[in-house]
């Protein structure tokens, strides 16, 4: 058997339940590359956790530091509300999956995942000092 891509292992991560695996089986089938690279496994101890930075629709977003290198990241959570929807989980794994296969300067870069101590999930990305397009586009008046 070959090993579980990232979509895979994540499933049995986050769900630890036969129908959503075989759900994200069959969704790579479908996508084909879509979770064709494996993020490594980063545990919470491995990282120490900053301030809460911002949240959007389905994570909250911390800054955090890596113990190995002191380096600054961000650490997104999938909220509690969502632990138990698998169409949120699925769309979390599925932008993970997605957007860590993708190398360019203008798309943020995901460095890892993992599970908290208390059950969510959490993918960690390289931390962006910058500021929201609001920011940029009132000031124009343009977009
Ligand atoms: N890599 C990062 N570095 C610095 N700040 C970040 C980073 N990622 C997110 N943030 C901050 O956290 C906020 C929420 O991010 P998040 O990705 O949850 O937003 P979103 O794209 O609107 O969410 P969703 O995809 O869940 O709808 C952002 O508006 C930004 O201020």
């Amino acid at each position: 058997m070959s090993p579980l891509t990232f979509g895979q292992f994540l499933g049995v991560q986050l769900n630890e339940g036969f129908p959503l695996i075989w759900h994200i089986v069959l969704v790579e089938d479908r996508f084909g590359r879509a979770f064709g690279n494996a993020l490594p496994r980063v545990n919470d101890n491995q990282f120490v956790l900053g301030k809460l930075i911002g949240s959007g629709g389905f994570g909250k977003v911390y800054r955090a530091n890596m113990q190995s290198d002191a380096s600054t990241v961000a650490v997104k959570f999938l909220r509690k509300a969502f632990w138990q929807n698998e169409d949120a989980r699925l769309s979390f794994v599925r932008e993970i999956g997605i957007a860590s296969q993708i190398q360019h300067p203008g798309v943020i870069r995901y460095l890892g995942y993992g599970k908290s101590p208390h059950g969510g999930p959490y993918v960690i990305c390289e931390w962006i000092d910058g500021c929201s397009l609001r920011d940029v586009v009132i000031p124009a008046g343009v977009l």
